[in-house]
């Protein structure tokens, strides 16, 4: 599903606007899908509004006058004097036929549910004073609390929290969710997010072109590869991961083995000659080749048929990594680069971009977590407040020229022609020693099948969420890809491909 910042946003408000649905519409069914919502959430009891001078505020309004209408107690309490609200909200009020309370915390009481219409998509700036000291009152309340389109205080298209933001049970969105509802901090302020159709035909998105979805199955349902009745396992390729030397081999096998499940035909771990012992007794339908050096590497991938490397878990932090990465970059290979694959690149990422930038066609893919971003894009800060994860993941990827994956809670993937996804389906309990290694191998494993680096990026931690999730909590690492057959099981029925 697209994602919309709030830039986007007011641009498919205008256009509906323009082809006939006058504004007030909208909001009259933004009020009524939160009226609805509120209702599906407490059955009785007092409700209170909290609501701005905005269009948020407007909102709130209408789902007051709806609930009273369906027979409910129902408060507004208002941030400015009712006479000076404008435009679509000062209709919205006339709408409503009670007083209003001022905008006193003590106003509050003890509801059976607060509507948080203070701000949405028209906060500016930090927020202080009056309102500042509402949203304390509303989070010490203890009641839950409904949003309107965003929890005041967080910025809809960068998640952050502006001062200070409301802690919502349920958010209720319009049309299309915006970033704030996927990237952290704000998709913790959301709580559940409902998305409700105001009437906004689906039809302005061919105009706005947006850039960004949510990263769920219908974002890269037509790249997804099956295996053909005709096939054999050369035709899904072969991954190659290459392993730590003897004290730290373990990761580049999680990232083998995870590669296989992912689907690649074949998958071999080019392993130093004195941990060869060691990685033949620990595998069984992964193949092991030595190799020492950067030159029997390239005489590996002589053999053209080895089309998708891994390179950087357990690797160690060197000039022989580098070395590596060179040797699969002139190759020409599939490449996912992790770990200490990024890390040996600290101290001159131009040379690695370069070098990714020269050979054109072959798909790279980065996957730091916040530790390895900034060794690599260390101007592209991540305390930058006004900068959201998606905006640096973005200018990463146009820095690098390869796909670039920040992983989290919310992990961004950017392609440098500008797309990105961001995903909301992994669990806590995915961050756990070794889950990083399991990530690049199933991303590799489908490069190796032909799936472009956005795609294949996307649906690997799609897949590598849904997986954390399958296994529950108490997951270590080696589970994830022992729950990716039943991870597949879903896709396939999901996307009616018979098995
Ligand atoms: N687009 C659509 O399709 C639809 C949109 N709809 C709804 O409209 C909402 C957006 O409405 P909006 O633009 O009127 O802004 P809103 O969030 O109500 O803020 C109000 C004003 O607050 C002010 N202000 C800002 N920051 C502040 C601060 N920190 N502290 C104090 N004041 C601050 C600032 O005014 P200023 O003080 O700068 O003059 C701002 O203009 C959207 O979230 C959705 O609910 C729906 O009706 C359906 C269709
Ligand atoms: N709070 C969280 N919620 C969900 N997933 C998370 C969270 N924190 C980290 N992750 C995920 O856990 C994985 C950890 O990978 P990484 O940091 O590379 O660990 P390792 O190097 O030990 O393999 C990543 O896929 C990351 O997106
Ligand atoms: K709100």
């Amino acid at each position: 599903m697209d994602v919309l910042t709030t830039t986007e946003m007011e641009r498919a408000d205008r256009l509906t606007i323009a082809a006939g649905t006058p504004g007030f519409a909208l909001m009259m069914s933004a009020g009524q899908a939160v009226a609805e919502a509120a209702m599906d959430l407490v059955e009785e009891g007092p409700i209170v509004v909290v609501a701005g001078r905005g269009n948020n505020g407007g909102d709130g309004f209408v789902a007051a006058a709806e609930l009273a209408a369906r027979g409910r107690e129902v408060s507004v309490i208002l941030l400015c004097e009712r006479d000076s609200l404008q435009g679509d909200a000062a209709l919205a009020a006339k709408g409503w036929k009670y007083p209003v309370l001022p905008f006193n915390p003590q106003a509050l009481g003890k509801p059976a549910l607060i509507i948080d219409a203070l701000f949405g998509a028209g906060l500016n700036r930090p927020v202080k004073g009056d309102p500042l000291e509402m949203i304390g009152a509303i989070n010490a309340n203890g009641t839950p609390v409904l949003a309107v389109d965003l929890p005041s205080g967080i910025n809809g298209t960068t998640g952050a929290v502006m001062g200070a933001a409301v802690q919502a049970a349920e958010t209720v969105t319009f049309f299309r969710k915006k970033p704030a509802h996927l990237l952290l901090p704000g998709r913790m302020y959301c709580g559940r997010v409902r998305v409700a159709d105001i009437g906004i035909a689906a039809q302005v998105l061919d105009e706005i072109k947006p850039l960004t979805a949510e990263n769920l199955p219908e974002a890269w349902r037509w790249s997804f590869p099956v295996p053909r009745i005709d096939g054999h396992k050369y035709a899904r390729g072969h991954a190659v991961v290459v392993s730590g030397d003897l004290a730290s081999t373990g990761a580049a096998r999680l990232a083998a083995r995870a590669a296989l499940r992912a689907g690649a035909g074949l998958v071999t771990l080019a392993s130093p000659r004195d941990a060869l012992a060691v990685n033949a007794a620990a595998l069984t339908a992964v193949m092991v080749r030595a190799v020492d050096n950067p030159i029997q590497f390239a005489e590996l991938l002589g053999d053209k048929r080895l089309n998708a490397c891994v390179i950087g878990p357990g690797a160690g932090v060197s000039a022989r990594t580098r070395d590596f990465v060179h040797t699969a970059l002139s190759a020409q290979r599939h490449l996912v680069l992790d770990a200490d694959a990024l890390t040996s690149f600290a101290g001159a990422p131009d040379r690695l971009f370069e070098a990714i930038k020269a050979s054109d066609g072959q798909q790279v893919v980065l996957t730091p977590h916040e530790g390895e971003f900034p060794r690599l894009f260390s101007d592209i800060s991540n305390k930058h407040p006004g900068r959201s994860k998606l905006e640096r993941v973005r200018a990463a990827a146009e820095r690098s020229g390869a796909v670039v994956l920040l992983k989290g809670a919310d992990t961004v993937i950017a392609s440098p022609d500008g797309r990105a996804t961001v995903a909301a389906n992994a669990p806590p309990w995915l961050a756990t020693a070794g889950a990083g290694d399991v990530l690049s191998g199933i991303i590799a494993g489908f490069l190796a099948q032909g799936v472009a680096a956005f795609e294949a990026a996307s649906i690997g931690v799609w897949m590598h969420g849904e997986s954390a999730s399958e296994a529950g909590p108490g997951l270590i690492a080696e589970d994830l890809t022992e729950v990716l057959p039943a991870v597949f099981r879903r896709l396939y029925d999901e996307f009616g491909i018979e098995y």
